[in-house]
């Protein structure tokens, strides 16, 4: 059963259409991101999967139950960080955890929750009225986590954070992942989704323009993968000529001291052999995958413009996710270039 299943959802409001009749299925167990540039529809969506809005047209079910009839039902299994949540300013954030758990029948542990949002003991029993957005941000997460949700439905889960703190989402994701759950997550932080999503649906006004993996992506698109090769000043010449003659190989160029080579991401080792067989040694190479934040411009209409340049994996920003680049598994790794592509900013 999957966690989300949309049929055809189309949304109408009054003149505005924001949603065309969405198809889109989100497997149990996936870590799954959801993009779009500003307005595509990302918040109806998830407002249709939460009956806070109720389509014009098509279904919308959640953990196998119907969104519109089931509400209720579903609200008890399901993990929430809408995008305006409501805080009061008045309670303190151990309330709004104990709250939450009164709601879902769960028996939440407020401080395990506040240390796993990085909220201090002091932070916990203080009035939200003096947190700052970062720290209601965080509480606001560590309320979805209440009641070890099936499934968290989670819009814009970094805006506010800084980079601990978008790090310390990316872990908590993978850990809720790891215990069963479902993630489904908005976001503009393409380096963060590349990170941790197994998934990302692109929607563009209204419609979704493409369901895949990142490397699924990668693929249908034509954004190829850069090899940067170092040989001998002397036999540069000859690498790149046996570069070219290879099929796969888009181009072939000398930039300073390197050979880059635009290439289909299969053929990498082909090419290197190909240097090789042509009597040059080859001292060392990298490879450089288009990143989200490419594929991202590629399929949508802002980056019509950039799409040819999205050739390559926005250059050597090492991690440019914002943290300490400690993720394990963040981006490729290793000898394959780290390509988040992003400009290191955590906000929207
Ligand atoms: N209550 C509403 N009344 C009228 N129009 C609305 C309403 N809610 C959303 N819209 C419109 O629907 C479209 C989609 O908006 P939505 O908020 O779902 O986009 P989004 O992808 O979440 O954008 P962002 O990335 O900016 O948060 C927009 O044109 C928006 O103006």
């Amino acid at each position: 059963m999957p966690a989300i299943e949309l049929d055809g959802v189309a949304k109408r409001f009054d003149d505005v259409t924001a949603l065309r009749g969405v198809d889109m299925t989100v497997e149990d167990g996936d870590v799954f991101g959801f993009l779009g540039p500003n307005g595509a529809g990302k918040t109806t969506t998830i407002d249709i999967l939460l009956d806070f809005v109720r389509p014009t047209a098509g279904s919308a079910e959640v953990l196998g139950m119907d969104a519109r009839e089931d509400s209720e039902a579903i609200r008890e299994r399901l993990g929430v960080l809408p995008e305006g949540y409501d805080l009061y300013d008045r309670l303190t954030g151990r309330h709004h955890i104990e709250f939450v758990g009164e709601a879902k029948r769960a028996d939440p542990d407020p401080e395990a929750i506040a240390e796993r949002v990085g909220l201090d003991r002091e932070d916990l029993d203080r009035t939200v009225e003096g947190y700052s957005r970062g720290m209601a941000q965080r509480l606001a997460l560590g309320m979805a986590l209440v009641g070890e949700p099936d499934l968290l439905i989670l819009d814009e889960p970094s805006s506010g954070l800084d980079p601990n703190g978008a790090r310390l989402m990316r872990r908590i994701v993978r850990e809720e992942n790891e215990r069963g759950a479902t993630v489904f997550f908005s976001s503009h932080i393409l380096g963060q989704v590349e990170a941790v999503c197994d998934r990302v649906a692109i929607l563009q006004d209204g419609e979704v323009i493409a369901v895949d993996t990142v490397e699924g992506l990668r693929e249908a698109t034509d954004t190829g993968t850069r090899l940067v090769v170092s040989v001998a000043p002397d036999d540069i010449e000859a690498a790149a000529d046996a570069a070219r003659d290879v099929d796969a190989v888009e181009d072939a160029a000398v930039e300073g001291d390197d050979l880059v080579v635009t290439v289909d991401s299969d053929a990498k080792m082909t090419v290197l052999t190909a240097i090789e067989d042509a009597g040059v040694a080859v001292d060392d190479f990298e490879t450089e995958e288009a990143s989200l934040e490419d594929l991202f411009a590629a399929y949508t209409d802002a980056g019509a413009d950039a799409a040819p340049a999205a050739t390559a994996g926005g250059g050597s920003d090492a991690d440019a996710d914002g943290d300490d680049g400690d993720d394990a598994d963040d981006a490729d790794g290793g000898a394959e270039g780290e390509a988040d592509g992003e400009d290191g900013g955590e906000d929207r």
